[in-house]
């Protein structure tokens, strides 16, 4: 698992949409999957002009047994739920446990990054062709480029005993819920005990503009929305009231197998 200092975090296309830069106190936990949030970067850090030869997998490839055997969790909620607090506690607590995949996108990489450590970085027409084959659980475009999670970078971390983790916002939920190959994954769904308290932690944690908060408020609505619609494939829904409360629900379904 590459944990690398950096967060490469997103939750919610809103995260990337509303212009919040991740601020030092949340870069605790790197999760490529987590990508849109980093993502707000690109409006601030020129890109790199370094052409990269990547290595990324731009065939599709097969499940394999190691990813029943190691079922990937997939954690969604509304932005400031405390899916990144929930998880970086879980991941302090079994540190070798879990794992994040590494991401594919269209973009090209920023100063130090790596292909094949932030990112694999690939072109277009591979990110697109990858698409056409159903290589990747979920995909989507941000400001004019392609982010994604490929089947194979889900493998690897099951390929090295883990269990990869999944973060990631509704849209890619119903993709990985709809994948016409890849074994269904356990999809644990955080949840804020109010709308007024939701606001109240997006407050306190003073990272987002006013206009960034109400489009966060606006998206958790359509999330929570769509979370007890009986559409949505959660197989567990924990309300983030008291933390610690919350904390030991999430890790029993996550670590304990139960729903
Ligand atoms: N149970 C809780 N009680 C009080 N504050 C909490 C609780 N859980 C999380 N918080 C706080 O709420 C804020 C949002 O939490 P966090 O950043 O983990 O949310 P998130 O779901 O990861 O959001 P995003 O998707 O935007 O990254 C943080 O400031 C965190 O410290």
């Amino acid at each position: 698992m590459p944990l690398t200092p950096a967060r490469l975090s997103r939750s919610l296309l809103s995260e990337a949409r509303s212009s919040r830069l991740p601020t030092p106190t949340l870069i605790h936990l790197t999760s490529p999957t987590r990508r849109f949030k980093n993502a707000d970067l690109d409006t601030f850090r020129p890109f790199t002009t370094t052409t990269t030869t990547t290595m990324a997998p731009t065939t599709p490839s097969a499940p394999s047994a190691s990813l029943t055997k190691h079922t990937p969790i997939v954690i969604s909620g509304p932005s400031g739920a405390g899916k990144s607090t929930i998880l970086k506690r879980l991941f302090d607590e079994y540190p070798d446990r879990f794992g994040f995949s590494i991401s594919h996108t269209t973009r090209s990489p920023r100063g130090t990054e790596k292909d094949g450590v932030e990112y694999y970085f690939v072109s277009k027409d591979a990110f697109l062709r990858l698409v056409e084959e159903k290589g990747f659980v979920e995909h989507a475009q941000f400001g004019g480029n392609h982010y994604g999670t490929s089947v194979q970078a889900v493998n690897d971390i099951a390929e090295k005993g883990r269990v990869c983790i999944l973060d990631i916002e509704m849209e890619g939920v119903k993709q990985v819920a709809n994948h016409p190959t890849f074994p269904r994954p356990r999809f644990l769904f955080l949840q804020p005990p109010s709308m007024e308290v939701l606001e109240q932690r997006l407050r306190s944690r003073a990272t987002d503009t006013e206009e960034a908060i109400l489009k966060r408020l606006n998206q958790a609505r359509v999330e929570m929305e769509f979370a007890h619609s009986g559409q949505a494939p959660h197989d567990k829904i924990v309300v983030n009231d008291d933390l610690e409360t919350a904390y030991q629900e999430a890790k029993q379904f996550v670590v304990g197998n139960e729903a």
